[in-house]
């Protein structure tokens, strides 16, 4: 099998299964089978996922499907790809028929690349390229208007297999470490060997876009985990505590998050060393058999299965919380599926979809399956909150991302499945008898998936009965206290049902104090990240909340005696920042 081929499948996989080119190409037992070098695979395939909405467009109007038989959509997809995008060009002699059968219609594909790039207002490739690459662009000053894109790589580093210190002095002991993350940013098409450690998660750097860090020991041994900035920030905000009962990850796979709360796990344990309070195992939930997959071998690979549970197959929701494993569950991870809007096209850790072209011409572009739903509006499906969410579709939770050709009826459709799907997730959460707190979060940019969800829950008829209320933004930890970006005040206003004109309680919902709690990423903004959404809750019920000395707060029994002792080591959390 050539090289595309084998990309073509790997393309046609990530469509059907909804998992990423990178655990194709690596960590699935199909990975061992490819006759092509892996990173020429994986480079291929990622750069034609990324280029597929434009050369959707461009095949299919091409009209090159109709005579050319040999060729299935994905496979046209990668050939033009290198065709006009690659510097090789198409690695195949002249004389192939896969070359031959894209190469001899040159000119009517370059054509409706030039429309395609002028109907995205780019005057040239390399513009078009730093659109794909990232959305928004800046000059990086020092050659004219030469543009770079604005995100950085993001790479977490395992604490779990090694340490900050140990890398910076490892891998990246030929980097230069620069102050802030704009130098990273525009380093990104110069390659230059610079990092940048984060201010606000412990043990996370920024290197160039352009760095490729796939092929080192580090990453391959799972040291090294290439996760966005925004990712990192539920484990992060849920601060599992050793020795105060177990967490569930409700909606795990491929992992990342997982592996990060093991982490944080284990360095609260490592802090505990000199007294009896450590334990506490991690529960990861993942409904998708092939999902279930990876995240077993992510898990494996990052060294965290022996705090972790893997129950494979499982729906969250099937999941009673009065079953024997749930006793002890204080706190829950829910990062469940969503609409994607907030995703990056680079990110190939998030996933990336794939846009097919039309078999027959002057179709601009097909999309994945088309779903008739009725149309309906986000926030009705949140309506009445006590009562329960609307039925959902089960395929409708593991949509594609947000394309640009949905239409704003369609989109509100979606989200409205989408939102009643993850409340259903919150509430069931919130019933766990001993949970005490839950992060909540989405890589979605929509307020409907968001904040409107958050007012739903905490209206919801178990919220009320169990105590649970937002995690305040001055009880969280540190970083994430000190994040800038807010949730959406109106957002919450309008979903609460009131606008906002200076009066901010409401009913039953302070706006203030719900908007403040939440906290968001913003998508091609300055900080580098992906579109992201988090928020905590917690319960006061039988224990109160007070400062843990990591800047967040740790669980404090009835009669005032305290779980957590930590003040004093928690220096070392802060201390990585710089
Ligand atoms: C956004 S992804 C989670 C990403 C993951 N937390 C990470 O950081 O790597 C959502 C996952 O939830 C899974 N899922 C959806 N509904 C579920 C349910 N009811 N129970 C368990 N898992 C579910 C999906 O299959 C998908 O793998």
């Amino acid at each position: 099998m050539s090289l595309y081929h084998e990309a073509a499948s790997i393309l046609d996989e990530t469509r059907a299964k909804k998992c990423s080119i990178k655990s194709l190409v690596y960590t699935t037992k199909k990975g061992k089978e490819w006759k092509s070098d892996p990173k020429a695979l994986f480079a291929l395939s990622t750069e034609a996922a990324k280029w597929s909405e434009v050369l959707a467009e461009v095949v299919g109007r091409s009209g090159v499907l109709g005579v050319e038989r040999t060729l299935s959509p994905t496979l046209a997809l990668v050939l033009t790809y290198d065709l006009f995008l690659s510097k090789r060009g198409i690695a195949l002699p002249a004389s192939h028929g896969l070359n031959a059968a894209v190469s001899k219609h040159k000119a009517r594909l370059s054509a409706e690349l030039t429309k395609a790039r002028l109907r995205r207002g780019c005057a040239t490739i390399d513009e078009l390229r730093v659109k794909i690459n990232g959305g928004s662009v800046l000059s990086d000053g020092k050659e004219g208007q030469r543009k770079v894109p604005r995100h950085p790589r993001w790479v977490r580093i395992n604490t779990l297999k090694t340490t900050l210190e140990e890398q910076l002095a490892g891998q990246f002991a030929q980097w230069q470490s620069v102050p802030t993350l704009r130098e990273v940013v525009q380093a990104a098409s110069s390659r230059e060997q610079v990092y940048h450690v984060d201010e606000h998660i412990p043990n996370l750097i920024a290197i160039p876009s352009g760095a490729d860090i796939t092929t080192s020991v580090a990453y391959r041994t799972g040291d090294l985990i290439l996760q966005d900035k925004a990712s990192c920030f539920p484990a992060y905000l849920l601060d599992p505590q050793a020795g105060k009962g177990d967490v569930i990850d409700a909606c795990a796979a491929p992992g990342n998050k997982t592996t990060h709360l093991a982490a944080v796990l284990a360095e609260s344990n490592a802090r505990r060393e000199t007294d009896n309070a450590q334990g506490g195992k991690i529960i990861a939930c993942e409904k998708d058999a092939a999902r279930s997959e990876t995240l077993e071998k992510m898990i494996k690979l990052a060294g965290a299965a022996e705090v972790v549970t893997v129950k494979a197959k499982q729906d969250f929701t099937k999941l009673p919380p009065t079953a024997r494993v749930a006793a002890n569950i204080t706190a829950l991870l829910l990062d469940p599926s969503c609409s994607g809007s907030g995703m990056v096209g680079r990110d190939e850790d998030s996933g990336i979809t794939v846009h097919l072209p039309s078999t027959t011409p002057d179709v601009p572009t097909v999309r994945g399956k088309k779903r008739k739903r009725p149309a309906a509006t986000a926030s009705a499906a949140l309506q009445p909150s006590a009562a329960p969410p609307p039925a959902v579709s089960t395929t409708e939770e593991e949509l594609p991302p947000d394309s640009a050709d949905d239409t704003a009826e369609k989109l509100t459709a979606r989200l409205a499945n989408l939102a009643a799907f993850q409340l259903r997730l919150l509430e069931h959460a919130m019933a766990f008898p001993a949970a005490r707190k839950i992060v909540y979060s989405t890589c979605s940019i929509h307020p409907e998936e968001n904040e409107h969800v958050v007012v739903a829950a905490l209206r919801s008829e178990v919220a009320r009965e169990m105590g649970w209320r937002v995690l305040r933004r001055s009880e969280q930890v540190v970083g994430m206290r000190e994040w800038h970006l807010r949730g959406q005040r109106d957002e919450v206003a309008a979903a609460v049902g009131f606008e906002v004109d200076g009066e901010t309680k409401g009913l039953e919902v302070d706006v203030k104090e719900v908007s403040e709690a939440c906290l968001r990423c913003d998508k091609h903004g300055e900080d580098g990240t992906m579109g992201f959404f988090v928020v905590g809750f917690v319960r006061d019920v039988g224990e109160t909340l007070a400062s843990n000395g990591n800047g967040g707060v740790g669980l404090v029994s009835g009669d005032g005696e305290s779980y957590d002792d930590t003040n004093g080591d928690d220096e070392s959390w802060e201390g990585f920042a710089d």
